[in-house]
């Protein structure tokens, strides 16, 4: 049987990160991927959504600065642009890669069969470490009917080669506000379904209002409030019933109601793994789910983003490499990228309050109060707000609404997780003009009245 000093078991971003590091350290490796190595981020997620969202915000950009104007969409050329970033669909320059930088990669499913046994297919290996970072699979609601419409997942809609004339998508968070944001720029009709009371929930209530203004802008129909119950099909159209007795219909409909950790029949269990009450495997905070086993990424249920599953995996091949690196999430940036785009660091007012944290809050109109938005924009769009601990004045949340807000949202990130004081704050020179001003002009609001 064969023996590896680690196993990885699923090579998406968290997978991929742990791997390389090992590898330059000059473990014995075996990556182990049942689909394409780059996991969903580089075929069907952040990479083809990135790039078929920016040709639309290059438009807006255009649209919006003065003195310039003529910007088209192209379909054609955007889709084959998509095909390139998602490498076809083939990984066979990732699997040459890491088999030169000395790794055995393996193609096929993977399941643990006790601990440190590893199976896949009719292979069967042994690892001293295993670390799993399998992912997560889209949850599509049990409708009656389903099977009659056309329902997409966002493998589908990434990977599309013609887009349908109409869409209707379920769910307002990240993946329904981005999917509406990209079809709506490219012509095709979007209906957006939300069940909640605002968009993007898990946000400020402030954020989700300001993100319908936004989107209803782009000619996006937001219907909140509302649930799909059942579906059927009538002729060549889709249709969602919904449980305000309505129904809309379109040519696809997009579900992008929420993903779950993929653990399920994989054995983990066998190797001492405690699954929580969504499926995910329990970490603690150097990443590891049992003795010599650790998971990283999206099946930890922790915060399901890329630059999130790239850290742990970095944390993970440090503890395996013998350190004691701690994972901390204070103050990571979430952003979604609509146009504009919406980031956020750190907690809600809500969170705060539940962890007994006494904050005071301020929101700045960009345009009232920095000269950046005027210069890049002739109707300047933009908002951020900061909540700040008023005990150890320092920041604890930030969010923004504006134009490359997911650029400079880091200068909040960076101060949320080293609780750089208020003060220090408040001696940072901005580059003017530029939106990161507007920290300044927000803090001198905030200011504690001992200043
Ligand atoms: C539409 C969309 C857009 C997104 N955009 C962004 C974004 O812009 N920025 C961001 O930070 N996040 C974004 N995300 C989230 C991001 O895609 C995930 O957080 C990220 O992919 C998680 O990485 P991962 O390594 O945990 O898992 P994955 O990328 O899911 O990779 C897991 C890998 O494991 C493999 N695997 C699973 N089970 C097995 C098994 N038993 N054996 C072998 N291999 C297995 C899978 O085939 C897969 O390749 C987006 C998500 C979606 C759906
Ligand atoms: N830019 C980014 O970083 C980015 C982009 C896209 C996705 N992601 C990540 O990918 C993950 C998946 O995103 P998502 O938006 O699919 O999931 P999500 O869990 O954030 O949101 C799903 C939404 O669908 C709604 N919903 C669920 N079932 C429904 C139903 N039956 N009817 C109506 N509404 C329903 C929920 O209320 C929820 O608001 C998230 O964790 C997200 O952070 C990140």
């Amino acid at each position: 049987m064969e023996h590896f000093d680690v196993a990885v078991l699923g090579m998406g971003p968290g997978g991929e990160v742990a791997a390389g590091r090992l590898l330059k350290a000059g473990k014995k490796v075996a990556v182990i991927e049942r689909e394409l190595i780059g996991g969903e981020c580089a075929y069907w997620a952040c990479v083809p959504s990135k790039t078929l969202l920016r040709p639309g915000e290059a438009r807006t950009a255009v649209e919006r600065a003065a003195g310039v104007s003529g910007a088209e969409l192209s379909w054609f050329e955007a889709s084959k642009y998509r095909d390139y970033m998602i490498r076809h669909l083939d990984d066979k320059t990732q699997i040459a890669g890491y088999s030169r930088d000395g790794a055995t990669v393996i193609k096929g499913e993977a399941s643990v069969t006790a601990p440190g046994h590893i199976r896949v297919g009719d292979r069967e290996l042994t690892a001293e470490k295993i670390i799993i970072a399998t992912g997560s699979e889209p949850i599509i609601p049990d409708l009656e009917g389903i099977d009659q419409i056309t329902a997409w997942t966002n493998r589908e809609t990434y990977t599309a080669t013609t887009l349908p004339k109409s869409a209707v998508i379920i769910g307002g968070s990240a993946v329904g506000t981005e999917t509406s944001t990209f079809l709506a720029s490219f012509g095709v009709k979007v209906i957006l379904i939300h069940r909640g009371d605002r968009l993007l929930e898990r946000e400020e209530p402030r954020v989700g209002e300001l993100a319908f203004t936004y989107l209803s802008e782009t000619g996006i129909n937001i219907r909140l409030g509302v649930s799909a119950t059942k579906a059927h099909r009538s002729g060549d159209q889709s249709v969602i019933e919904l449980d305000d007795g309505t129904q809309v219909s379109a040519d696809v409909i997009i579900f992008a109601t929420g993903r779950t950790p993929r653990t399920q029949n994989l054995g983990f269990e066998l190797a001492g793994v405690i699954l929580g009450e969504h499926g995910q495997v329990q970490v603690d905070e150097h990443c590891r789910a049992a003795e010599n086993v650790w998971a990283v990424g999206d099946v930890t249920g922790i915060m399901p983003f890329t630059h999130v599953a790239k850290y742990q995996g970095r944390i993970v091949a440090d503890a395996i490499l013998g350190g004691d690196r701690k994972a901390f999430y204070q103050g990571i940036p979430r952003v979604v990228f609509t146009d504009p785009e919406i980031a956020a660091a750190g907690l809600t007012q809500a969170q705060a309050d539940q962890q007994g944290i006494k904050t005071k809050v301020i929101e700045i109109d960009l345009a009232k109060s920095i000269s950046r938005p005027w210069t890049y924009e002739e109707n300047p769009r933009g908002h951020l707000g900061l909540l700040m601990d008023t005990e150890r004045n320092v920041l604890v949340g930030a969010w923004a609404i504006a134009p490359l807000a997911g650029e400079w949202i880091h200068q909040a990130s960076l101060a949320i997780r080293a609780h750089i004081p208020i003060d220090t704050l408040l001696d940072q020179v901005a580059q003017y003009p530029s939106y990161n001003e507007a920290y300044l002009a927000a803090l001198e609001k905030l200011r504690p009245a001992s200043h």
